[in-house]
This record gives C-alpha cells, sequence and structure tokens, in this order.
C-alpha cells in the first residue's frame, strides 16, 4: 500500500487514518492556541498537551469547519427554493464515549477551538447530565444505581431541548446538574440562544430512537465518539476518582464526602466497584455498540493520546 494513503476499513464505511497521516491533514490550519491560553483553559484536571491541540484537534477543527460550510450551503439551497430568507439554523455537534473516556475534555477544547473560526464564533455546549432525572425521581423508580443509563434521563425533554435549538428558537432552556451535589440543581437553569454551533455531549447521545420517535442524534449535522480500551479507561476513572478525593470531595457540599475520609485502598475499592457495576456495564451494554453510528472515532491509547482516527464516507 503506498504510504501516506488511508485506509478504507474492509467493509466499512470507515477510512482509518494513523495519527500522522491525521496530523498531516492540519493543513494550513493556523495555531490559534498559545501554550499561555492552553494552560488557562485545561484548568487543573485537564494535563492536555499542546502537541495533542496541534496534531488531533486542530485537523479535526478544519474538518468540521468545513463540515459546517457544506451544511450552510446545503440550508442556503433548500431556504432558495422554498424562497425563504429565513437565518440559517445552528449546526449540531454530538460527542459521546464512556464514563471517564475524555468527553468533557474534548468538549471543552473543541468549544475553545472552535469558537475562533470566524465562520462560527459563537459556540454553546451542553451535557446531557442536564437531562438526568433528579435523584428523588431515580430513588422513586429504584434506579439510583443505573445512572448514565438511557432510561435514567428524561429523554423527550433533552430531544425537545435540541429540536428547538435546531428549529432557530431564539432562547432555550435546560435544567443544570452538579457533579459535586450529584443531583439536578433545583431551579437553575442554563439557556442557549441561537449558537452557530452547538455541541451535544453525552454518555448516550448517538442512542438509536424507539420506533415512531425522534432520538437526539437525528438532528446532529455530525457526531464524534471518543474511544479507548475498557482497562485504560477504568485506570483513568480510578484515577480521576482519586483526584476529586483531594479536591472536590472534600467540599461539604460534595455528595462523596464521606469518601474523602476513606483510607486510600478503600476509596480504590469503591472506586472500582462504581466502575465495574455502573460504568463499565453502561459502556458495554449501551455506549460501545453506537460507536459505529458516529462520523468520527477518536482512538486514544494509554497516556490519552489519538493513535488512531476513523472517517466515515458516507
Ligand atoms: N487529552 C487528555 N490528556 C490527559 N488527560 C486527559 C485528557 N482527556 C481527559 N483527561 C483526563 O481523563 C479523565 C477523564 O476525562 P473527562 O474529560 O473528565 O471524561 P468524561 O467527560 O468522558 O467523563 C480526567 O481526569 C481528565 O483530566
Ligand atoms: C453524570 C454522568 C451520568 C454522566 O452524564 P452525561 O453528561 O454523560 O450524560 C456520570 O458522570 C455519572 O455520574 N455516572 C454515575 C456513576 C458514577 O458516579 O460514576
Amino acid at each position: 500500500m503506498v504510504t501516506g494513503v488511508p485506509a478504507a476499513v474492509a467493509a466499512s464505511p470507515y477510512v482509518e487514518l494513523s495519527r500522522e497521516q491525521w496530523r498531516d491533514l492540519r493543513k494550513n490550519t493556523p495555531l490559534t492556541l498559545t501554550e499561555e491560553e492552553l494552560e488557562e483553559l485545561r484548568g487543573v484536571e485537564d494535563p492536555i498537551d499542546l502537541a495533542e491541540v496541534t496534531d488531533i484537534y486542530l485537523p479535526l477543527t478544519r474538518l468540521l469547519n468545513l463540515h459546517f460550510t457544506g451544511a450552510r450551503q446545503r440550508g442556503a439551497a433548500v431556504s432558495a427554493f422554498l424562497g425563504e430568507r429565513s437565518a440559517p439554523p445552528p449546526y449540531v455537534l454530538g460527542l459521546a464515549g464512556s464514563v471517564a473516556v475524555g468527553k468533557s475534555t474534548t468538549a471543552r477544547l473543541l468549544h475553545t477551538l472552535l469558537a475562533r473560526w470566524p465562520e462560527h464564533p459563537n459556540v454553546e455546549l451542553i451535557t446531557t447530565d442536564s437531562f438526568l432525572y433528579p435523584n428523588r425521581v431515580l430513588a422513586e423508580r429504584g434506579i439510583m444505581d443505573r445512572k448514565g443509563f438511557p432510561e435514567s434521563y428524561d429523554r423527550r425533554a433533552l430531544v425537545r431541548f435540541v429540536a428547538e435549538v435546531k428549529a432557530g428558537a431564539p432562547e432555550v432552556t435546560a435544567p443544570v446538574y452538579s457533579h459535586l451535589e450529584y443531583d439536578i440543581v433545583p431551579g437553575a437553569t442554563q439557556t442557549v440562544r441561537r449558537p452557530d454551533i452547538l455541541i451535544v455531549e453525552g454518555l448516550n447521545v448517538l442512542q438509536p430512537a424507539p420506533p415512531t420517535s425522534l432520538a437526539v442524534c437525528d438532528y446532529f449535522d455530525f457526531s464524534i465518539y471518543v474511544d479507548a480500551r475498557v482497562e485504560d479507561i477504568r485506570h483513568w476513572y480510578v484515577e480521576r476518582f482519586h483526584k476529586l478525593r483531594r479536591t472536590a470531595f472534600s467540599d461539604p457540599k460534595s455528595y462523596f464526602r464521606h469518601i474523602a475520609e476513606l483510607p486510600e485502598d478503600e476509596a480504590t475499592r469503591f472506586a472500582r466497584e462504581v466502575w465495574r457495576e455502573i460504568n463499565e456495564r453502561n459502556l458495554v451494554e449501551n455506549i460501545a455498540p453506537t460507536r459505529g453510528r458516529a462520523g468520527l472515532v477518536l482512538h486514544k491509547g494509554p497516556d490519552h493520546s489519538v493513535q488512531k482516527v476513523r472517517l466515515r464516507r458516507s
């Protein structure tokens, strides 16, 4: 095979690119973040490095910018046909993957990088945890240990939210979930105001719709699945748990404040159990089976660096 040419995956709509092949597709996309800005963006939680931004995320924003432009042109063609002069609808980008695979980190980076393009300065981000049922409802239904499974979400409210944004509503509001309190915050809302791009990040955003209704992914212009080996994700989950134990869990408002006082080995045991009984099950049963629906799959190695990219051609 000629090197540099992406491999077509046998009997699959994807082309597979190595990290190097993908990196070269950055072409002349300018570097839009300095080391200082990256520092500001990553905060204490995200030790993402600049090479990862330049090699992986800049080519990705170039692809998304081209795709966005194509979607706008298609929208304009339909408007011309209808003789309308309406504003173009927001471009909706879905971002899926396991708990702890790095979805929030990827979403935050894309948010910042995409907003630097003149064609789409107004980027909004919503995470599907906003549409989890409050703990009271989960407890009433006996599914407190199923948080993150499809049935723990108010899926109709989520679909309605994205449908309204996509329809160009001037203001659409969503509830707010607090990871600290491990619950929906009563009365709190966030508002999305006609963005150029809406990023919808969550475990189950690629789940197909039940018969006779629509799913949130029916409104996506493009979608990304963040992938890694289960053993690596488990390790990141436990590592993040310990990091949180030293920081957020010691807050008196934290749902997990009792964990901050546990000895290290007991906390590890607890984190592994939550991983195994909730998050890994959800990954295997519900999340991983949706990977083949994504427009792009980013496959990470054990150090979080993206090693392989699969891009759907059709
Ligand atoms: N590119 C990266 N480089 C280094 N660490 C990362 C990267 N992406 C995520 N992480 C770390 O992995 C853990 C899980 O990432 P996070 O974005 O919180 O996952 P999710 O939103 O999928 O639950 C966090 O501790 C985060 O800091
Ligand atoms: C809040 C989550 C369900 C993720 O929600 P998402 O925004 O992906 O819809 C997840 O982070 C979570 O809390 N899972 C429950 C098990 C656990 O505590 O790890």
